[in-house]
């Protein structure tokens, strides 16, 4: 650290404004007795695309609004670099998500504490799903009805999305009504959105705008945290507060009393510890990296949903595409603009589906299905015709990739490898994915709908013909996960114990989605609010919640 650099004092220091770092901000500045810095390196959540549900096809690759992260060429899909969206600015990802809305298993966070993660069964955790929501619906005791974020039903669907869920049913599989309060087996429902309204419920608007006038809390944007700075050595060393770099090249230190949290992400945490000397000795060498303190987990173990879409073309029957292009488009902003409702307020998925392809003990495929297709069957521009299209996802793949520095500028992006498809029993479920999806449009409710399928075409039946499509056209559903995992023993490859305090560095804990230990079947944004939510409570010292509690709080 440079002698001239200012050097600001507070309590804590958050790194990233994200769905965690936003909830963290608000809950430890709450009792107003403690001085919360929360420091993010994009800029405000101004842009308008960011609140119409929507526009977020509109801000996947923008420059400002996410990282333009890109992941290493996949040895199993094809070779290709493929786009890896993470949220810059207020609210992080949470303010360019999909808006889906869906809970683990339960068998998945209790799934972590028999992998070592101490008090982290679902039944502890389910209090902090229910604090940090208002379900629309009110009442029912699994679901939160005071909570920041507000879920609601998708509004006024498609007839086509009708169809689908009696085509589901006709598969067997059950209908549920709210798929968040149950448990889940094969099942067909409509997706839950994080929307409050007409516009998106992210984490900040839900979080950080209601306390921005707190005088107890800041909110810094615009402010890239470089490094933690870390002094002491064996178990004395302790995280003492952070470096941080302006957008004019100004850097600022800003120290912690209490401590130092980085919620800076999936690949923005690893990151930085790489950044500051703390990871695997071979990985810092690699990158120039002087080793301060040996972890050998940092920025292993990630894992993400991998997603390929099925295209149908419709007939007959209303879809989003036609809604999409010219006049049908401008009466469907004048219908938002004039009463919140239309397709603008769609996300990125209707109907949900899980689905068992016999290769697990559970549901192992999800099904994200939208009353539109896709220009090449990827998320961004709706075709012009009639269309339906159903991508599907193993929910909870073995492969695991990296992700890691190469370079200690901290102006360089790290190298991304989701390692997708890289297990065999990945690849097999993928196959088998993709044909649950084809039989669901074969049903007697769908099929009358259905001209054909345009992507992959008819023409793939065989395995290695479903496999390459998937291989060619598959990409992430951006809930990549795991990379400073949960766990009690760091020579095993754990980054945070279950307090989430770095192994070996006093007064740093690691609070966002790069902790799990392996990723929830579902969606993960629900299960990051639920981790800073508990988180929270941890750093306060506060007892854990109970169910009935999380009602009252
Ligand atoms: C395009 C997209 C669609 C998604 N769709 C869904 C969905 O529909 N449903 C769902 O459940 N989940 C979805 N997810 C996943 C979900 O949003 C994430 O799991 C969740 O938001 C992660 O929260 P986080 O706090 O771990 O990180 P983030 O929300 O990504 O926050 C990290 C923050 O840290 C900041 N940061 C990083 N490095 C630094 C640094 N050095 N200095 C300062 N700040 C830094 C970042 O700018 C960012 O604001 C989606 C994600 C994306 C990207």
């Amino acid at each position: 650290m440079a002698s001239s650099e200012p050097v600001e004092l507070t309590d804590y220091v958050i790194v990233g404004a994200g769905t965690a770092g936003c909830v963290l901000a608000n809950r430890l500045s709450a009792d107003g007795t403690s001085q919360v810095q929360l420091v993010e390196a994009g800029g405000r959540d101004r842009h308008p695309m960011i609140h119409i549900p929507a526009g977020f096809m509109r801000l996947l690759d923008h420059p400002e609004i996410t990282w333009s992260y890109k992941t290493a060429p996949g040895a199993e899909t094809g070779g290709r670099q493929i786009l890896f969206p993470r949220g810059r600015g207020l609210g992080g990802s949470s303010s360019i998500n999909g808006l889906l809305y869906v809970r683990p298993l339960p068998s998945d966070i209790d799934g972590w504490e028999a992998q070592g993660a101490q008090g982290w069964s679902y039944e502890n955790c389910l209090p902090y799903y229910i604090k940090c929501e208002t379900w629309q619906d009110g009442a029912d005791p699994r679901r939160g009805h005071d909570g920041p974020i507000k879920v609601t039903r998708v509004l006024a669907p498609p007839p086509v999305c009708a169809q689908v869920v009696k085509a589901g049913q006709e598969l067997g599989l059950e209908f549920l009504d709210d798929p968040n309060a149950t448990t889940r087996g094969p099942s067909i429902w409509y997706y839950q959105q994080t929307r409050q309204g007409r516009v998106r419920s992210s984490a900040a608007r839900g979080y950080l705008w209601p306390v921005a006038g707190r005088p107890n809390l800041a909110v810094r944007t615009g402010l890239q945290v470089l490094r933690v700075l870390i002094e002491g050595e064996g178990p004395a060393r302790r995280a003492v507060g952070i470096e941080c770099r302006h957008a004019d090249g100004r850097v600022t230190v800003i120290k912690a009393r209490k401590e130092v949290i980085l919620s800076a992400g999936v690949i923005g945490t690893p990151r930085l510890l790489e950044l500051s000397g703390v990871g695997d000795p071979d990985v810092l060498d690699n990158a120039g990296i002087a080793t301060q303190v040996a972890l050998r987990g940092v920025g292993k173990n990630l894992q993400d949903h991998y997603v390929t879409r099925l295209c149908f073309r419709i007939k007959g029957i209303a879809t989003a595409n036609e809604r999409a292009h010219g006049a049908a488009l401008a009466g469907e902003v004048a219908k938002y603009v004039l009463s919140g409702s239309g397709i603008l307020t769609y996300s990125a998925a209707v109907v949900g589906v899980f689905a068992s392809t016999g290769l697990a003990d559970r549901p192992d495929i999800q099904c994200v299905i939208a009353p539109g297709s896709f220009k090449e069957g990827r998320i961004g521009e709706l075709e012009d015709l009639p269309g339906l299209s159903l991508g599907v996802w193993q929910m909870r793949p073995e492969s695991r990739g990296s992700v890691h520095m190469t370079s200690k500028d901290p102006g360089s992006a790290p190298v991304i490898d989701p390692a997708y498809l890289s297990h065999a029993v990945d690849r097999a479920t993928v196959v088998e994915g993709l044909r649950i999806g084809r039989r669901l449009a074969e049903q007697p409710s769908l099929a009358p709908y259905v001209v054909n399928e345009t992507l992959p075409g008819a023409q793939a039946v065989a395995d290695e013909a479903l496999l390459k499509y998937a291989r060619d056209n598959g990409s992430t559903v951006y809930h990549g996960v795991g990379t400073c995992r949960m766990g009690p023993d760091a020579s095993e490859g754990c980054v945070v114990d279950s307090e989430l305090r770095v192994h070996g560095i006093q007064g740093l804990r690691i609070v966002d989605g790069s902790i799990m230990p392996t990723v929830t079947s579902t969606n993960t944004n629900a299960t990051v609010l639920m981790i800073a939510e508990r988180a929270a409570d941890m750093l306060l010292n506060k007892a854990p919640q109970r169910t009935a509690q999380a009602h009252a709080a």
